[in-house]
């Protein structure tokens, strides 16, 4: 048995050093076969085979433990009410954290790791940049520089999505954005149907509003999670990765006459590095600080990376 801290006696949470969360391995298969390294590899992801078997392998047992256990509730409500066309529905993972903390690459590595267990073979992931306004209307309400931030999301319509995902709806449709165009795709979407897994992944999965003054309820977005993920790293360390990526994109992405920031590829790199930094500052720390950060407290689990993206520390919510 572990000793706890006094601090961590009274915490809603259990912290595991990451060398600790790495002994779970117990009985299941925490290894990758060949062609699961091969998936991954080809998904020209960063994260290194290492950190991976040594970190989101555990992870993956732990959610797939919770997924089989509300699978079987399901299944004992369904003998209990005597219901036999009762509809399963998905298991939603929201992944949260800061622009460039790396949620992205967290949620498509746990795809590939949760689809390989015998309970979940179709895991989908859907981001919430879809759910952003139209660059149209922000700019029309003086939201371009809001990116990001709580009003430049249309609510309604990402509430509207996760409850008929969780109602068990076929065919649900999310819209989608272009980090290339910088904005919703007019009329593009991807369809979900009925998986059993879907990981929600932004920067905004964990916030909550004021609840409207005229009563009527309206759930958080977060009403609709099973499980949800925070990714945390020192603000310095995000900063980096936040330039590193646009500097990255600038030599990729940018140059494309197509991309809304095609003009950045032009610039000299101090001139871009110097964009890059107003963004980060500007936007994206401040959303961080004000309305990101104050959200981990709800997370289920906190992921804290320190330098190369390594995690250092995990954080278990005690159920
Ligand atoms: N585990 C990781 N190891 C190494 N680099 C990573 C890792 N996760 C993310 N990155 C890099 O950090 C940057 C931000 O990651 P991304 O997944 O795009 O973040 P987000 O979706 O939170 O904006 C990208 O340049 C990405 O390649
Ligand atoms: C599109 C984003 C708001 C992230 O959205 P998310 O998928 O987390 O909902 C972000 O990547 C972004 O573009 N922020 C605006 C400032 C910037 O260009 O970095």
């Amino acid at each position: 048995m572990d000793q706890l801290t006094p601090g961590e006696k009274y915490s809603p949470y259990r912290i595991f050093s990451a060398e600790r969360w790495a002994e779970f391995r117990a009985d299941t298969p925490l290894t990758l076969a060949e062609d699961e390294v091969r998936r991954l590899r080809s998904l020209n992801d960063p994260v290194d085979l290492d950190e991976i078997r040594r970190i989101y392998l555990t992870l993956s047992r732990l959610l797939s433990a919770h997924v089989e256990a509300s699978q079987l509730l399901f299944r004992q409500r369904r003998v209990f009410f005597n219901s036999d066309n009762a509809v399963k529905t998905p298991f939603i993972i929201g992944i949260a954290g800061s622009v460039a903390v790396g949620k992205s690459t967290t949620a498509r590595v746990l795809k590939e790791l949760l689809q390989r267990w015998p309970s979940s073979p179709k895991v989908d992931l859907v981001t919430t940049d879809g759910f952003l306004l139209p660059n149209e209307v922000l700019r029309r309400e003086n939201l371009m520089e809001r990116k990001g931030f709580p009003e430049s999301y249309d609510v309604g319509a990402l509430l509207r999505f996760l409850s008929a995902i969780k109602s068990g709806q076929p065919d649900v449709q999310a819209p989608l954005y272009s980090h290339m165009t910088y904005d919703v795709l007019p009329g593009a979407y991807v369809t979900i149907d009925r998986p059993d897994i879907l990981i929600f992944e932004g920067i905004n999965v964990l916030q909550t509003r004021d609840l409207p003054q005229d009563g009527k309820f309206v759930p958080f977005v977060s009403d609709f999670f099973d499980f949800s993920i925070y990714i945390d790293a020192d603000e310095k360390l995000v900063h980096h990765w936040y330039i590193d990526r646009f500097m990255r994109l600038r030599e990729t992405a940018f140059k494309n006459p197509e991309s809304f920031f095609h003009r950045y590829s032009q610039l000299s790199e101090e001139a871009a590095r110097a964009i890059a930094e107003g963004l980060w500052t500007n936007i994206n720390l401040k959303n961080l600080t004000e309305n990101i950060l104050p959200t981990r407290p709800r997370a289920d689990l906190v992921l804290r990376k320190g330098a190369n993206h390594l995690i250092e520390e995990v954080a278990l919510r005690k159920l």
